[in-house]
């Protein structure tokens, strides 16, 4: 099926001096797939030498037909020309006369725009025609004797009776592009908007990406080799043109074995096998750009030179790798010859200074103005942009430059250097970088400026990774970890930093408490450390329940056994409280407890107890957390002066009291808590996490008003007890996780 969607009409005016033939063989190059000779006042000789030139410029990559010129198409023909058919209009030749002429495999097109013309055809033979040129879709100079325009209604309106494809023509501009196509089109033809742009190539390209729809994410093709060690090669272009926004695919022209330290080995599959590889994508999958790295040996540059004329991508970037940062050769010497054939197919190519140097026929560039000089003049050579790579230039600048001699553009990007030794794969990664945000839509400076930004943020979070002993490499998702696109699944170390770091307010508030400065200076007023004590006592009875509830959801034996002691230990302590901190007074009689919870206490309970209720293991051991950790913290805290050297003496009134808030076993509980809820939050998704997340910190929110509500209520009637009696007895809160 031959692609009608963009189809050329050539116009020797718009054309001008340049000439038709090499405006085809620009919008060929761009993706055109049919171009149509029309040339109202040429001569029928001068008409079959220009298809016989035409037919040796598109030499197959599209199909070529003339307008009307039946006699001249079969002349052509006879003379050696490949020009697949013709397109007659209404008044034109007989299109049965073409198809007996021209035979079964012609393509044959005809102008219809009315009901009539769609009767016509229907009474002609099967397989006369193969399709109907419909318009004119909008006014245009280039038919002046141009029917009544259709707009895109009347377009939609045949083109929904026709059972003949149609191609849109007349006055279609690049914006009427998607919408003939969800009109039914099997095509657009232009005729100014390539025969009249600057550069044909890239309007051929901007229309065939609104044909195809702007697919947000480009689908970026790297062919390149492997690097095992996932810092440059395919497994870079992967991560590059993923971290860019593209969708990435790789044909794979070698395999190497190396690391961050070197090159040990390269195996290069048959090409077939290459050729096989970029076969399949491309039977497949439209390419928005491909990438063009390390290629081994001239048979695989053939290889992918011959791929290239028979897809032509509409971008392509070339990074001729010829030696690794270590120094090893990716690409044998003698292939250098067929690398420069390969560098006139690309759009963009990257050499760094020592890549340049071999391709512009120079010594290595030991200054940037030379650097650039030598750029332009393999710019002019090959007919590409060049962006020269001051990665290897010493000193402290990192400067690039785009290239190019065709329009005479020299865009300059200084930068200073990164200070790192990662910059294993940097070149594959800038490649791929480009080549997907030029797919992006960006133009050329655009590209470079959105690459190296993104590039250089990524050379600085190369020195976070622990990848290798040798050049590491850049972190190609620095820049979505720095920002939170990426959540990476915390360890240990992780969870206890970050949500730690995440309650350093509440931890402050607690600190600043007066109940705590006052604990810590001997002078809280006794009533309201017997109210603390008697809630505590009852938070700890509630509390050991919902222990009890995370031993009945845990997961393994270790962590039921850990959590149900945990309650024992609560129990315990509780029990203790009575028994020795708090007198009938408090509201123990006969070994009976009758305080009654205060809000804050409710609170803290309601929000564990509905925690439990859900079920979810992983949540409520992150609710049942700031209990053990607070505690730990502000007792080692406490007792190693932080809030003052008094809270140390044996003469405080709470001495041994507070003592026991550092107790050893305590804190090895806590450290038991935190590494089950850590592996619990590592094993989480990160939704899981962040109820984790949220359920810790409502719990250590009540930790806080726990805390700030003795000295909130009024205890004046408790004030004239005596506050030494209460440092006779252990403290219950480290029996709360014997
Ligand atoms: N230390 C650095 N600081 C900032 N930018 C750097 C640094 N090293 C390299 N670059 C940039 O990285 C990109 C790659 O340049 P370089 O000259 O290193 O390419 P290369 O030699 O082809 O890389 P590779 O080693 O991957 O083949 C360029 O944009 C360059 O400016
Ligand atoms: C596979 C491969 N391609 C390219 C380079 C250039 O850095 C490399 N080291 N390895
Ligand atoms: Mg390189």
């Amino acid at each position: 099926m031959i692609d009608l969607s963009l189809y050329l009409v050539t116009d020797p005016v718009l054309c001008g001096e340049r000439g038709v033939v090499e405006v085809v063989r620009e919008a060929v190059a761009g993706g055109v797939g049919i171009v149509q000779l029309r040339d109202k006042t040429a001569t029928d000789e001068q008409i079959v030498e220009q298809l016989i030139e035409l037919s040796d410029v598109i030499d197959g990559r599209a199909a070529l037909v003339v307008n009307d010129r039946l006699d001249a198409a079969l002349e052509a023909r006879a003379r050696g020309a490949r020009v697949d058919g013709v397109h007659l209009g209404q008044s034109d030749a007989s299109v049965e006369r073409a198809r007996e002429l021209l035979g079964p495999d012609a393509i044959i097109g005809l102008t219809a725009n009315t009901a009539a013309h769609l009767d016509a055809v229907r009474a002609l033979p099967p397989g006369t025609i193969d399709h109907l040129g419909v318009g004119v879709i909008r006014p245009t100079s280039t038919k002046p004797d141009h029917p009544e325009p259709l707009g895109i209604e009347g377009f939609r309106a045949f083109a929904e009776r026709s059972e003949f494809p149609c191609v849109a023509i007349g006055g279609v501009g690049i914006d009427d592009v998607e919408a003939l196509r969800d009109a039914g089109a099997a095509g657009v033809a232009v005729v100014s908007a390539l025969c009249a742009a600057d550069d044909p190539r890239a309007a051929a390209r901007a229309l065939r990406r609104r044909w195809r729809g702007a697919a947000s994410v480009p689908r970026v093709l790297s062919i390149a080799g492997s690097d095992p060690s996932g810092g440059a090669g395919i497994q870079a272009d992967l991560k590059s043109i993923g971290a860019n926004g593209g969708y990435g695919m790789a044909a794979i022209t070698a395999l190497s074995v190396q690391n961050t330290r070197g090159v040990r080995a390269v195996h290069v599959p048959p090409a077939d096998f290459l050729r096989a590889q970029l076969d399949a994508v491309t039977d497949d999958i439209d390419i928005d750009a491909v990438k063009i790295g390390m290629l081994a040996d001239a048979e695989v540059i053939r290889t992918v030179i011959s791929w290239l004329d028979d897809v032509r991508p509409p971008i392509v970037v070339v990074d001729p790798v010829m030696v690794a940062t270590s120094g090893d050769r990716l690409l044998e010497a003698d292939a250098e010859a067929a690398l420069r054939v390969l560098l006139r197919r690309a759009d963009l190519v990257t050499p760094n200074l020592l890549e340049l140097a071999v391709l512009a026929d120079a010594a290595v560039a030991d200054n940037w103005s030379d650097a650039v000089a030598d750029a332009e003049r393999l710019s002019a050579d090959i007919g590409a942009a060049v962006l020269v790579k001051g990665g290897h230039l010493g000193g402290d600048q990192s400067p690039d430059a785009f290239v190019d001699a065709t329009t005479a553009t020299v865009h300059e990007f200084p930068g200073t250097r990164i200070d790192t030794d990662a910059t294993h794969g940097t070149g594959c990664s800038l490649s791929s970088a480009l080549a997907t945000q030029r797919a992006l839509g960006k133009d050329w400076p655009e590209a470079v400026g959105a690459a190296r930004e993104w590039l250089r943020e990524s050379l600085r979070g190369g020195a976070e990774l622990q990848v290798g002993h040798g050049n590491g490499p850049i972190d190609h998702f620095a820049g979505l970890r720095a920002r939170g696109g990426i959540e990476t699944s915390p360890t240990s170390d992780e969870v206890v930093t970050r949500w730690w770091e995440q309650i350093a307010s509440i931890r402050a508030g607690i600190d600043d408490l007066p109940f705590i400065r006052a604990l810590a200076d001997g002078t809280l007023d006794r009533g309201a450390f017997t109210h603390y004590l008697a809630q505590d006592a009852l938070y700890l009875s509630g509390y050991a329940r919902v222990l009890a509830d995370a031993a009945r959801l845990a997961p393994t034996a270790g962590e039921q056994a850990f959590w149900a002691n945990a309650a024992h230990g609560s129990i315990v302590g509780e029990l203790e409280l009575h028994a020795q901190w708090l007198t009938p007074e408090d509201g123990v009689s006969d070994g009976t407890f009758s305080a009654t919870p205060s809000s804050a206490t409710t609170a803290y309970l309601d929000h564990l107890r509905s925690t439990a209720y859900g079920g979810d293991y992983a949540q409520l051991i992150a609710a049942l957390l700031p209990c053990f950790w607070l505690y730990t913290d502000l007792g080692t805290r406490l007792n190693a002066g932080c809030f003052g050297e008094y809270a140390q003496s044996a003469a405080h009134p709470y001495a041994s009291w507070l003592r026991t808030y550092a107790d050893d076993s305590f804190a090895e509980a806590t450290q038991q808590a935190i590494g089950y809820t850590a592996s619990a939050a590592s094993a989480s998704d990160a939704p899981g996490r962040a109820r984790m997340l949220r359920a810790f910190e409502a719990s250590a929110r009540h930790e806080l008003a726990f805390f700030a509500e003795p000295l909130a209520l009024d205890h004046r009637s408790n004030s004239d007890r005596d506050a030494s009696a209460l440092s006779r007895s252990p403290s219950a809160r480290d029996s709360k996780v014997v």
